[in-house]
């Protein structure tokens, strides 16, 4: 069910589908999501390339506008390696935030997305490259399925990540349990499905942080985490996003940041 948009910041644009032949899957709605976020790519952008899912679509959308040259004189700064490779299969003339050290557009997914525009990203694991060319774009859209969207960040059951470099980590692991102790916080070491640690593009760790209750004011608990030695970024993404487009059974909304 899709939450009704009602704040004052943002302004906010539906746009209803006919009614649907057939029932739209998750995946559906991604591709939908991200192929509309691509209508704000012009030539001769520098753009910001997201990693997921969500993000997979845009790409390949952005590859194929390059292929029929719709699109011309794009340069991408992926922000994982997985996305690297993916540009490159596409053909998407790539760079990095050192000679683009200014971004026109990033176009990226997310796991939360709370009616404020804020956002938790990482459950990929990718967030700090994320936060970085994200940070340094001038519009970040943001694409999601309706799944996604929350009240408050934190406390859905889902996890909050945080990039922890891997010296000593089970003590930053319990120093960032220990933070969120009222909220009934558990901190646990990702792993990659053989078992072992989940090592990031960064050569770090993730530990996952899984909240019985709402974290609260998200700016005091991102400003806390941060402080945290060991702690290299958290995945909170806080008046970051432009424009969010969610899309859903009943339609696409896009809402800006006001
Ligand atoms: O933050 C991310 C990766 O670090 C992803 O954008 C986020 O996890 C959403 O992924 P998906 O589009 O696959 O649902």
């Amino acid at each position: 069910m899709a939450i009704k948009w009602s704040e004052k910041a943002v302004s906010v644009e539906a746009l209803s589908f006919s009614p649907p032949i057939v029932i739209l899957t998750q995946d559906d709605l991604k591709k939908i999501a991200a192929y509309k976020a691509v209508e704000f790519v012009e030539s001769g952008m520098v753009l910001g390339l997201g990693t997921g899912s969500t993000a997979k679509y845009a790409l390949d959308r952005i590859g194929e506008l390059l292929r029929q040259g719709k699109l011309t004189n794009i340069v991408g700064i992926p922000t994982s390696k997985k996305t690297q490779e993916q540009a490159l299969s596409l053909g998407i003339p790539l760079s990095d935030l050192d000679r683009h050290p200014t971004i026109d557009l990033a176009i990226d997914g997310a796991d939360e997305v709370d009616p404020h525009l804020n956002l938790v990203k990482g459950r990929g694991g990718s967030l700090l490259r994320e936060k970085m060319v994200e940070g340094a774009c001038k519009k970040f859209v943001c694409i999601v399925d309706e799944s996604k969207l929350v009240k408050h960040l934190g406390g859905n059951g889902l996890a909050l990540p945080v990039e922890v470099v891997p010296f000593c980590w089970k003590f930053t692991a319990n120093k960032l349990q220990n933070l969120f102790q009222r909220s009934g916080c558990v901190a646990k070491l990702r792993n990659d499905c053989e078992g072992n640690p989940f090592v990031t593009d960064n050569g770090n760790y993730i530990v996952d942080l899984y909240l019985k209750k709402e974290l609260g004011d998200s700016q005091i608990a991102s400003d806390a985490i941060l402080r945290v030695a060991g702690v290299v970024e958290h995945g909170m993404f806080l008046d970051m996003a432009t424009t969010v487009i969610v899309a859903g059974e009943r339609g696409i909304t896009i809402k800006n940041k006001g």
